[in-house]
């Protein structure tokens, strides 16, 4: 077994220590066919929270998509997620030369499924930010990859922004119906209706306390 591969078993046993087991698939059972799974995104476990909720199987051809200039700074965060995760990077600092998509279709004709954060940052709100557009994008280059809404909760209070020790404190992920782009939608009604589908899939207990606080 190589160094990343433990490192993987090992974060998996911590999602699972601190989640107390599996995701929730409440809209769709998990399944080997390609996807791209969206979420709200507050903590760097969110992700390993939707990897270790995944199948064994599932996982090697399950990637993230990791902010470039984030997760290249430096030399254990690159190598977690490249090695460990086989993460796909994405420039969040546009170029006129560039498409910033370009890794991620690249990803998905090769036949990879995806985990895309669409705030693009971890946001410490109860509620997701405004998605950017690249879910868009792809929904309507690949029409026949399922999109699946995930919500992810309580992860803020294990390991908000800014903190390096994990708090263990119950988690779930919880995995929706599939959204598809209506024919000829308007970019920005299905940016809301995405989103509102992940806010959708948020336990009732949660919501209190969101509105609470
Ligand atoms: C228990 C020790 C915890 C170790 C954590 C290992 C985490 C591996 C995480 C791989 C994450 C790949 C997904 C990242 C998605 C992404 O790139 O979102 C942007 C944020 O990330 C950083 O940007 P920001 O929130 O703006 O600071």
């Amino acid at each position: 077994m190589t160094r990343a591969d433990a490192m993987g078993l090992l974060l998996a046993f911590i999602a699972r220590l601190i989640t107390g087991a599996q995701g929730h698939w409440k809209g769709c059972p998990p399944k080997a066919e390609q996807r791209i799974y969206f979420a709200n995104h507050q903590s760097h476990l969110d992700w390993v929270l939707i990897w270790a909720a995944l199948p064994r199987e599932l996982r090697a051809s399950t990637r993230p998509i990791a902010a470039r200039d984030y997760w290249t700074a430096g030399r254990f965060k690159h190598w977690i997620t490249r090695e460990v995760f086989n993460a796909v990077y994405v420039s969040r600092q546009r170029t006129d030369d560039q498409d910033p998509l370009e890794p991620l279709v690249e990803a998905l004709r090769n036949g990879d499924s995806l985990v895309i954060f669409p705030e693009g940052t971890r946001s410490n709100k109860g509620l997701p930010q405004p998605f950017k557009s690249g879910l868009y994008h792809l929904a309507q280059q690949f029409p026949q990859v399922q999109l699946i809404p995930a919500w992810i909760d309580n992860v803020q209070r294990v390991m908000p922004k800014g903190e390096v020790v994990p708090v263990p404190i119950l988690c779930t992920v919880t995995f929706g119906t599939p959204v598809a782009l209506g024919e000829g939608e308007d970019k920005r009604d299905f940016l809301a209706r995405a989103r509102a589908a992940v806010v959708a899939l948020q336990p009732v207990e949660s919501q209190l306390q969101t509105s609470a606080g």
